[in-house]
């Protein structure tokens, strides 16, 4: 599977709302940079018509350009690994790939190859979120990771003490990605699942949900998440911005999840919801 990547160059207060309509046409990883951000759809997938309707509907409002290129799988693993710098979450998690220096001092430690898939770290959503979690009693708990990507959040939970961790996502190579990076960090007690919201057809309650996807997909699927949910217990919503706190609320309050408690970083949000 090769990727395109569309470099946009739009000034900040436009590219939040750019990268959100690029992630309704398919676009699910993104990349800030200085001139704006780069956003990647699998080659299949791409389609020039949608981007050029995207951006001409802000033609006007700012300096506001694109391009796109194809990145053949092997060439975006190099250019990932020439460009991760490693990172520390909260002052307690250290993230970074293996072939980085194990830092010292810290209570814990990812390892991860994103390779394509998002969670690295990097993205406001995935820092918020294992912010949340470190607040969060993962022992001995049975825990969905929804939306898994490179299966950071799920493996900071196995870290955090969870007994056994479901990853689920929609990317085929995603699913394969957030396996290796299991095995990478000895979590032997993380199952990857391809798929979405179906594959939990059959699945037991949960005792903690984490779903850090985009607003659509969590207003769409979160009755499903909800019914996984015994009461008292706690999900993490995460992949939207403070401005759709409130819809994300008002969807929650049908199916019994009561608003806890939100961190907000560049306008993104992670907000936990207990089960009523
Ligand atoms: C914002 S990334 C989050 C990755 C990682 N959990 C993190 O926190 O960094 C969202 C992930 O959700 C996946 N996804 C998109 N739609 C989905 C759906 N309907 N059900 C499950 N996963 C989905 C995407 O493929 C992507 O890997």
């Amino acid at each position: 599977m090769d990727f395109v990547e569309v470099r946009v160059q739009a000034p900040r207060e436009l590219a939040d709302i750019l990268v959100a309509e690029l992630a309704e046409v398919g676009y699910d990883t993104f990349e800030d940079n200085d001139e704006g951000f780069c956003a990647y759809i699998g080659e299949g997938d791409f389609n020039p018509d949608a981007v050029a309707e995207v951006m001409s509907r802000y033609e006007g409002l700012g300096e506001l350009g694109y391009e796109h290129r194809v990145i053949t799988r092997q060439n975006w693993n190099a250019e990932w690994e020439k460009n991760f710098q490693p990172l520390i979450i909260a002052d307690r998690v250290s993230v970074r790939a293996p072939f980085h220096e194990k830092p010292e001092g810290l209570e814990y430690e990812i390892v991860i190859m994103p390779r394509m898939s998002f969670g690295t770290g990097h993205h406001e959503t995935t820092a918020l979120m294992i912010e949340n979690q470190l607040d969060i009693d993962h022992a001995g708990k049975r825990v969905l990771d929804m939306g898994c990507g490179t299966g950071i959040l799920a493996i900071m939970a196995v870290h955090l003490g969870a007994k056994e961790v479901l990853a689920v996502d929609v990317e085929p190579w995603t699913v394969e990605n957030a396996a290796d990076n299991a095995a990478e960090n000895n979590c032997t007690n993380i199952e990857c699942r391809l798929g979405g919201v179906e594959v939990l057809e059959r699945e037991a309650p949960f005792d903690i949900i984490l779903a850090n996807i985009n607003r659509n997909v969590l207003l769409e699927d979160m009755h499903a998440y909800a019914a996984l949910l015994p009461q008292g217990r706690p999900i993490l919503f995460s992949g939207f911005y403070q401005e759709d706190l409130s819809k994300i609320e008002a969807e929650a309050t049908k199916h019994a999840l009561v608003y806890q408690s939100h961190r907000t970083k560049n306008n993104w949000v992670s907000a936990i919801f207990t089960k009523l």
